[in-house]
């Protein structure tokens, strides 16, 4: 079956992308500021105790006030969940599937709003945000397909007077917590990746971004889902996160966040509660500490063009993006020259003016931790562009490259998720590869050779989940580069890809004699 490829735009204009974007806020204008309930079982429920969303580029924008899930009510959505457990499981895979194609028909009509209202509430800059909606749209699409390809489950050997089948089956009730970097591609991938394969779900969505997060369980309800297969429950990870990974109820927790609450919630979830029969599933999507290697024989451009890329697109908080650069002694200053020069020309300011390649970080916490990694940083490696910012109005940081820094540098080991890269100079090739290899880390990896030797030993001995030759190490696609990496950076769960479904089942084996 041919994966769903999102269509390219035919109008790559400024005009027209302008266009949309205003058509986008115009709508979003409308609602900003609302109050926003909990959604449990189909149910509108409001608490005393809110959410506040603002907008990261001026701390002032209210986005939404978003009520905030107790302890209490995480239990009322369990209870929701596990009754409607009963009978979506029984629903076809058709019909499930359907639900996810219908939903994805809606957004693609509302794209430009879901769009902007990205650029309000995670301060992404336009051209990231549309490809954040595109995304959403692919995964509903992709997941759709999969779970049309898995309803019949997979054939096995008969044999004389033996029936023999092997068929998937949902798991059950699962709690889905999603991170604010790609608060709608990995909120709504993640949930329906859960959903079509016949469980229900409980979302926590990320605390910074709510909003999107409950204008798409909207969507999904116009598109027919039933009340209660996906329950919205926004509320602190510490409570409610914490108090649903414990649950005995709960089969299977799909994360996507820091390596550190990932770690957290693998001790949890190893943990058999009262009343529990089963052993949770963890599907985890963690951090990176990814690298762009630059061989000596390489497009010097483009290797330059890639590092800023990878490094600065949404101002470095994407788990792909590359943080670092190993680049071989030969080519090193050149590369480093032309490094300084396009990060000198990136404009960074409010992502609602498209001329600005860069937003803000997305609050207060993440902006003090990037500028103490700056700090860090300058006793570590030489400054070579950027290393300040300005927390007045937004929570701006402007694009940081460090040079000539140990592989062992903190700021070469620890995800600093911020527009901060290091580079660093290898002796060869060989060496390079064994300086990327050095991480716990095993996400994306990007390699700038024009030699085909080097370009296979790379495919052979970096260790990666993704790995891509002559271009940046972010920006995979579904269907096509099914993205989730190795060690820290997860469970190898490869989102978008084919086995993602499966993650999300059991298969049961039946023998039948005649
Ligand atoms: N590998 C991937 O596909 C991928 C994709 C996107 C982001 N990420 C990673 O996510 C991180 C950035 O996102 P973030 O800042 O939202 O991460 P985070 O770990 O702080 O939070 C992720 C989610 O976990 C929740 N949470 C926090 N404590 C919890 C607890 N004790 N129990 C349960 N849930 C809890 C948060 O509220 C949020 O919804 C980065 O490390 C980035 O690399 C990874």
């Amino acid at each position: 079956m041919i994966p769903y490829k999102h269509e390219p735009f035919t109008d790559f204009s400024i005009e027209k992308n302008r266009t949309d974007y205003l058509e986008g806020l115009k709508t979003v204008e409308a609602y900003l500021g609302q109050d926003y309930p909990l959604i449990i079982g189909g149910e509108r429920i409001t608490t005393e105790d809110k959410i506040v969303s603002f907008n990261p580029s001026n701390k002032e924008e209210l986005i939404g006030n978003v009520s905030k899930s107790s302890k209490e009510l995480a239990e009322k959505a369990m209870q929701a969940a596990d009754e409607a457990f009963k009978t979506w499981k029984k629903v076809k895979p058709e019909v499930r599937a359907d639900v996810l194609m219908r939903a994805a028909a809606i957004v693609r009509r509302r794209k430009h709003e879901f769009s902007a209202l990205l650029t309000k509430e995670a301060g992404k800059p336009w051209n990231e945000a549309d490809a954040d909606t595109a995304e959403a749209i692919d995964f509903m699409e992709y997941y759709a397909r999969q779970m049309l390809r898995l309803k019949d489950g997979m054939p096995v050997e008969s044999r004389p007077g033996e029936d023999n089948r092997y068929d998937y089956i949902p798991l059950g009730v699962g709690v889905v917590i999603s991170p604010w970097n790609f608060a709608f591609a990995i909120m709504a991938g993640t949930t329906v990746a859960a959903m079509v394969a016949g469980n229900t779900v409980l979302l926590k969505p990320a605390s910074t971004t709510p909003v999107v997060a409950y204008k798409f369980i909207e969507v999904l309800e116009e598109a027919g889902m039933p009340p209660g297969v996906v329950n919205y429950i926004p509320g602190p990870g510490s409570e409610v996160g914490d108090y649903l990974v414990d649950h005995a109820n709960t089969r299977f927790i799909s994360f996507t966040g820091s390596k550190e609450v990932g770690l957290r919630i693998a001790e949890r979830s190893a943990k058999v509660n009262e009343g529990q029969v089963w052993m949770k599933r963890l599907i985890a999507e963690m951090g990176g500490k990814n690298t762009m290697v630059v061989d000596k024989e390489a497009d010097l451009e483009l290797a330059a063009q890639s590092i800023v890329k990878s490094a600065f697109g949404f101002s470095g908080q994407k788990c792909s993006a590359g943080s670092r650069a190993v680049i071989v002694e030969d080519v090193y200053d050149t590369v480093l020259e032309r490094v300084i020069e396009l990060t000198k020309e990136l404009t960074i300011g409010d992502p609602t003016d498209q001329s600005n390649y860069m937003g803000p970080v997305i609050d207060g916490n993440s902006y003090n931790k990037i500028m103490s990694y700056i700090e860090i940083g300058k006793e570590e490696g030489r400054l070579v562009a950027g290393g300040d910012g300005d927390d007045s109005k937004g929570f701006f940081v402007n694009p940081t490259v460090f040079a000539d820094l140990d592989p062992q540098a903190r700021i070469m080991q620890e995800e600093i998720f911020g527009p901060v890269v290091g580079l660093m100079k290898a002796k060869d090739f060989d060496h390079a590869i064994e300086i990327a290899n050095n991480t716990e880390y095993g996400l994306t990896g990007g390699v700038i050779t024009n030699n085909r030797e080097n370009l296979e030993k790379a495919r052979e001995d970096f260790h990666v989940g993704n790995l891509y030759f002559n271009r940046g190490c972010t920006g995979a696609i579904v269907g096509y580069q099914s993205f989730g990496g190795f060690n820290m950076s997860g469970t190898d769960s490869k989102a978008g890809g084919p086995d993602y479904i499966g993650l999300h089942m059991q298969a049961k084996t039946t023998s039948e004699m005649y």
